[in-house]
């Protein structure tokens, strides 16, 4: 039997996810505006999203900064991208950066999801698309309009390692002067690639030396007890240095 066309199902289906992409970027636009018209209040929530809250272990005091922030109008805005194959912790990082548990299981982003952070000097808003297959498709799609990348493997994962390189070098590929936080998480599981291992097994060694990359073992939100450093402070402040 003859094969059947493919043809106007495949462009179908292209249409559909061009239709999908523009749709996304455009409601990420439209949410994290630049323009002061565009901003919303602090007690404002969109799209199931709460206000972002300082997460208790941060060093930082928010009564001492309250007294000192700027007023909201004046507060410039930065845009960090959060990337990563599905169940390398995306949201669980987004979670406890604002102050919630994380949730005990996977719960896949269908789409993103996004935090706004408040520092003294600008507000920081974090967007996690999600890494199931169809949606890494839709990533570089935002890798130029952001200031930071960060790129979330599980460090764990080492079936699925080849295919974090491959997208973070499509990634790295798109925009040559993106800052990229690589982050190993999940470095709490006994089956965890080192940092040094992760260094090579993800190509890093080969990036342009001019590139400010950086690779940060964490573990946001570890199986056991015991491990008091979680990691996303030091993420926290390395976005921080990296956006001022
Ligand atoms: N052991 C361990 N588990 C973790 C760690 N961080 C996150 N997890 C778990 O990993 C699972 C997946 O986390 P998510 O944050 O939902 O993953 P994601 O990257 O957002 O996945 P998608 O939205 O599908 O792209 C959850 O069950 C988390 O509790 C960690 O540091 N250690
Ligand atoms: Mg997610």
């Amino acid at each position: 039997m003859a094969p059947r066309p493919l043809g106007p199902l495949v462009l179908a289906l292209g249409g559909a996810a061009a239709v999908l992409g523009s749709v996304l970027f455009i409601l990420w636009k439209a949410y994290f505006g630049r323009g002061r018209e565009r901003r919303w209040d602090r007690g404002e929530a969109w799209w199931g999203v709460e206000p972002a809250r300082l997460p208790p272990w941060d060093e930082w005091d928010p009564e001492v900064e309250e007294a000192e922030e700027p007023a909201l109008e004046e507060l410039e805005q930065r845009e960090v991208l959060v990337l990563g194959l599905d169940g390398c912790g995306k949201s669980t990082f987004l979670r406890v950066l604002s102050g919630k548990t994380p949730l005990e299981g996977h719960v896949p982003t269908w789409g993103f999801n996004s935090v706004r952070l408040p520092t003294r000097d600008f507000e920081v808003d974090l967007l996690e698309i999600g890494g199931s297959q169809n949606l890494r498709f839709y990533w570089k799609e935002f890798v130029n309009e952001v200031d930071v990348l960060v790129f979330m493997v599980d460090s764990a994962d080492r079936l699925r390692l080849p295919w974090a390189r491959q997208e973070l070098h499509k990634l790295l590929d798109k925009d040559p002067d993106l800052p990229v936080v690589v982050v190993a998480n999940k470095q709490d599981l006994n089956e965890a690639m080192s940092v040094v291992e992760l260094q090579q097994e993800l190509g890093l060694q080969a990036v342009d030396s001019q590139r400010e990359i950086f690779l940060l073992a964490a573990s946001i939100a570890p199986a056991g007890s015991g491990i008091e450093e979680p990691g996303t402070v030091h993420i926290w402040k390395l976005l921080l240095e990296l956006l001022s």
